[in-house]
């Protein structure tokens, strides 16, 4: 059996102090190759927090096991959090994942242009995947306009380019079609899906409301549920694609 590209067991992620703390606990996450994952669940269940625990933005409190395969073999994120390895947390996240934030994150001072070449050349990849995808997503006129002179939409689909544009393994994608109408929100969800199938990407993950969507694009559905506790809230994430 080949190494998932993601293994995760009895992981909690907690922020803030009580009566605001919250914590979301990851019973089980296991990802295969080819996988088209849509986290959903309610506004506030944990889900961008999720996406920023496997994108390895945010460590974990406690984490029994959790590993990401690699070209050279797995990498132990719960004993590189440990350590304090963030250079190796860092190049990790610049070779493998292409993170869309919710709030697009593109860099104001560059171009969409530059900012979709920019992980690419700092992961000295080549720029030809960037420029496909800037046409692809219908961003041909706005290429050399900087973030602010972008429609949200616009924005949004910039930020999807950048995230693939260094070819990276893993693409985590939060709320991908929020901003976008119909046309392009189908437009969006048909390059990541398409992107998994003809292996572009290894996997995705996206955190959606777009329920929609993830029916029609055919995404494997994973709930987040969420419950109020004495000191505050609570999510969890159980038991995806344990082994039988
Ligand atoms: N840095 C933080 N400090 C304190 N609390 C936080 C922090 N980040 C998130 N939270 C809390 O964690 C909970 C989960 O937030 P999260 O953003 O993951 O929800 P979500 O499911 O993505 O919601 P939405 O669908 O509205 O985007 C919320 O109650 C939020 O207030």
């Amino acid at each position: 059996m080949t190494a998932a590209l993601l293994d995760i067991r009895a992981a909690h992620v907690v922020v803030g102090a009580a009566p605001e703390r919250f914590e979301l606990e990851v019973e089980q996450f296991r990802l295969e190759r080819g996988q088209r994952v849509a986290i959903v669940g309610p506004s506030g269940s944990g889900k961008s927090l999720f996406l920023e625990l496997v994108g390895l933005i945010r460590a974990p409190a406690a984490a029994q096991l959790f590993t990401m395969a690699t070209p050279d073999g797995p990498f132990d994120v719960a004993a590189a959090w440990n350590q304090s390895d963030l250079v190796g947390l860092a190049r990790r996240r610049m070779l493998g994942i292409g993170f869309l934030l919710q709030s697009g994150g593109l860099l104001k001072s560059l171009s969409v242009d530059e900012n979709v070449q920019l992980p690419a050349q700092l992961a000295g990849r080549p720029l030809s995947t960037g420029n496909h995808l800037v046409e692809a997503l219908g961003l041909i006129g706005q290429r050399r306009l900087k973030p602010a002179a972008l429609s949200g939409g616009q924005r949004q689909r910039a930020a999807l380019a950048r995230a693939m544009a260094a070819q990276p393994e893993l693409l985590i994608a939060d709320e991908p079609t929020a901003a976008l109408d119909p046309g392009n929100a189908d437009k969006v969800m048909e390059l990541i899906v398409s992107a998994v199938e003809t292996g572009h990407l290894q996997a995705a993950i996206v955190a959606t409301h777009d329920l929609d969507r993830v029916r029609r694009f055919g995404l494997q559905m994973v709930h987040i549920e969420a419950r109020s506790t004495a000191g505050g809230g609570a999510g969890t994430l159980a038991n995806f694609g344990a082994a039988a």
